[in-house]
């Protein structure tokens, strides 16, 4: 067997993969699919997502004129392979790390990413906006989306759709159809989608000319001819697309690059219409540790590539996620009444522990965050307690519903809020910045936050007792500090803080799971003769009036913190103490916030670094209200 020349370190843009022959694409793609699966295993990162989709990346960029062809991505997680071929090989091993690439597509980072991504279902509506520019411009260049199965049970997706098949516009939506989200897809557009790539042959290629048919490979012309004389009676696998004024082509087998170059080169030369091409693939292809896990490697730690086994560290500490879904287990065991909800992360929020508890009380409605908050709401309005787990950045998603639905009408929903705060390797897109502003301006919604993991059970016991309207608790990806957990949750007192340590000169009023930094500042202080207070607010709305008070009497400086975007908790105490007149001039008091930027990637404890958001930031803005700074550096050591 010849040894075979390396073509992947010849193509470094995709003009350089356009002038391979046809026969070399094949070689280029198993190539293209050993480097991210290396690649993945020094970083961690997204990967099955990836694998199954290096043969249709190499496709796209070898069919279209890509930067000019517009090519955009949904989710973006599946973006590796092209970000491989698309100029970014050298750094692709910083994926996701501090300075290094984005885990997802992002303008900045390439004219090859002419749009950011992360949040599921943004591309069709995206690239129609591209389509539109391009028409209003008298351009005539292509432009793609590419979207994912899971993500098509978004209606966001339908929106774009809808409106795309309205305007007639010339558009090229690829649907990836791996038959799995993060978990296996829901919904009935799954499993009509699934009908719809279970055909025994092929599906035809309807309304589009004959000239397309015959590009096609004999045996599968034969093929697609045959079916065409069945004429419509077979399963249609495009009824719904082409209703929405798509033609529909497919299912395509997406690994198969003698099938999709012709496709996609027809379809490259329609001039008319928006056009869906229904790809079929396999999540984690090519890598069997992947193909053969149930998850299919969407999400991995760094891992050893012959044996596929991740090097998950020993965790110090149990997972935020895991210590909210055993405490929601133990409430739901003493009420029937509590169901739970979550928007296709059952594994992330940990609701699949409580699944397996109460198969039957727990929902996952998909990638639909809007209709997860509403759907939370018609249950609440006759008589059930729903826990909508749903990340404090997904659950912007369905933000009008919480405002409408449910805080408006005061509807007991309960919204664990996981990934508040920064969340690491995924970025800006993913950070739980906002959660604080966006519902604590809501009236009837009550807002608490986890100090530490012990804090978080008597919080999910809290909010199972709640039933006078909607309350909201907040925690961060991870994992807890390490305190120990209670059997059974306190439920506590609605708008009480507590003190953690009594001090006299600072007052350090901590809401969330900065706590544990704000007692390490409170040591820095103490060790320099400064004696101080920590306070836990616990709860954000209402604010602990009592408490605000008495550390604003008795204390030279007070300093409040958050894991949280300006406009937040600090926001929420100053606004307090204007109104009752005690922001007199006297009064030393600041707020430590999320800085008013989208923090990159990093490791967390580097990020909020960034954000000036660890202890010895804490120390510094007290000494620099008690005019001390220039003591900070020997303080900061
Ligand atoms: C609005 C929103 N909700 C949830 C997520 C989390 N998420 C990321 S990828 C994914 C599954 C996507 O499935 P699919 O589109 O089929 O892509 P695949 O991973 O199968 O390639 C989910 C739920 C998200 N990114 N955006
Ligand atoms: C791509 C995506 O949005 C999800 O896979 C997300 O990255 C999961 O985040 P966690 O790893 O915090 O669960
Ligand atoms: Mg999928």
């Amino acid at each position: 067997m010849p040894v075979e020349t390396p073509l992947l370190d010849a193509v470094k843009y995709p003009a350089d993969l356009r002038k391979l022959e046809k026969n070399q694409l094949r070689q280029l793609a198993d190539e293209l699919r050993a480097e991210v699966i290396d690649a993945v295993s020094v970083t961690g990162g997204h990967l099955g997502s990836g694998l199954g989709v290096v043969e249709l990346t190499v496709a796209i960029h070898y069919v279209f004129n890509t930067p000019d062809d517009r090519l955009v991505w949904d989710v973006g997680h599946q973006c590796y392979p092209h970000k491989v071929l698309t100029g970014r090989r050298e750094r692709i091993r910083t994926l996701r790390q501090g300075g290094g690439l984005s885990g997802f597509t992002k303008r900045a980072e390439s004219e090859y990413d002419p749009f950011g991504a992360a949040h599921a279902a943004t591309s069709i509506s995206a690239a129609l906006g591209f389509a539109r520019a391009r028409d209003h411009l008298g351009r005539k260049n292509n432009v793609v989306a590419v979207i994912g199965d899971g993500s098509m049970s978004a209606g966001m997706a339908y929106e774009g759709m809808n409106n795309a098949g309205h305007l007639g516009t010339r558009l090229i939506v690829i649907l990836n159809d791996n038959d799995m989200s993060i978990a296996p897809p829901v919904g009935a557009m799954s499993a009509y989608l699934a009908r719809a790539a279970s055909g025994k042959l092929y599906q035809g290629v309807r309304k589009i000319s004959k000239q397309f048919m015959k590009r096609l490979p004999p045996a599968l012309y034969d093929k697609l001819a045959k079916a065409e004389e069945y004429g419509r009676a077979m399963v249609t696998g495009g009824t719904l697309f082409e209703e929405l004024g798509f033609y529909y082509v497919g299912p395509i087998d997406g690994h198969n690059l003698d099938h999709l170059i012709p496709v996609l080169e027809n379809v490259r030369d329609m001039d008319d219409g928006p056009v869906l091409v229904h790809v079929v693939t396999k999540k984690g292809k090519g890598y069997p540790p992947a193909e053969q896990s149930a998850d299919k490697y969407h999400g991995v730690a760094k891992f050893d590539v012959v044996s596929g086994k991740q090097h998950k560290g020993a965790p110090n500490a149990p997972a935020y996620q895991k210590v909210f879904a055993k405490a929601l287990i133990k409430e739901a065991e003493k009420d029937p009444l509590i169901v739970g909800i979550t928007a296709a992360m059952p594994s992330g929020t940990s609701l699949d522990l409580f699944a397996e508890a109460f198969p039957d009380r727990c929902y996952d409605v998909g990638i639909a965050e809007q209709h997860a908050v509403t759907f939370a709401a018609g249950l609440a309005a006759d008589g059930m307690k729903p826990f909508c787990a749903i990340y404090s950045t997904f659950l912007q998603r369905g933000y009008d519903s919480v405002v409408h639905d449910v805080a408006l009408q005061n509807l007991p929903v309960r919204f664990p809020m996981d990934r508040a705060g920064l969340v690491g390797a995924d970025g800006p897109t993913h950070a739980g910045a906002f959660d604080i502003a966006y519902l604590g301006c809501l009236p009837n919604m009550v807002l608490m936050a986890a100090g530490d993991e012990a804090e978080l059970v008597h919080m999910t016991a809290t909010a199972a007792a709640y039933d006078e309207g909607p309350i909201a608790f907040r925690y961060p990806r991870g994992e807890g500090v390490g305190v120990e957990l209670p059997e059974q949750g306190r439920i506590l007192e609605i708008g009480k803080g507590r003190i953690v340590r009594e001090g006299t000169k600072v007052a350090i009023l901590s809401y969330g799971a900065r706590l544990a930094e704000a007692i390490k500042a409170a040591d820095s202080l103490e060790a320099h003769g400064l004696s101080a207070t920590v306070a836990d607010a616990r709860f954000a709305k209402p604010l602990d009036h009592d408490l605000i008070r008495q550390l604003v009497r008795h204390h030279e400086v007070v300093v409040t913190v958050e894991e949280g975007s300006v406009g937040g908790f600090g926001a929420f105490v100053l606004h307090f103490l204007a109104g009752e007149g005690l922001l007199d001039a006297g009064l030393k008091i600041r707020t430590m916030t999320l800085p008013d930027v989208y923090i990159d990637q990093d490791k967390p404890e580097k990020m909020y670094d960034v954000a000036r958001l660890n202890a010895p930031h804490i120390v510094e803005t007290v000494m620099k209200a008690l005019g001390r700074s220039a003591e900070v550096v020997n303080l900061r050591g």
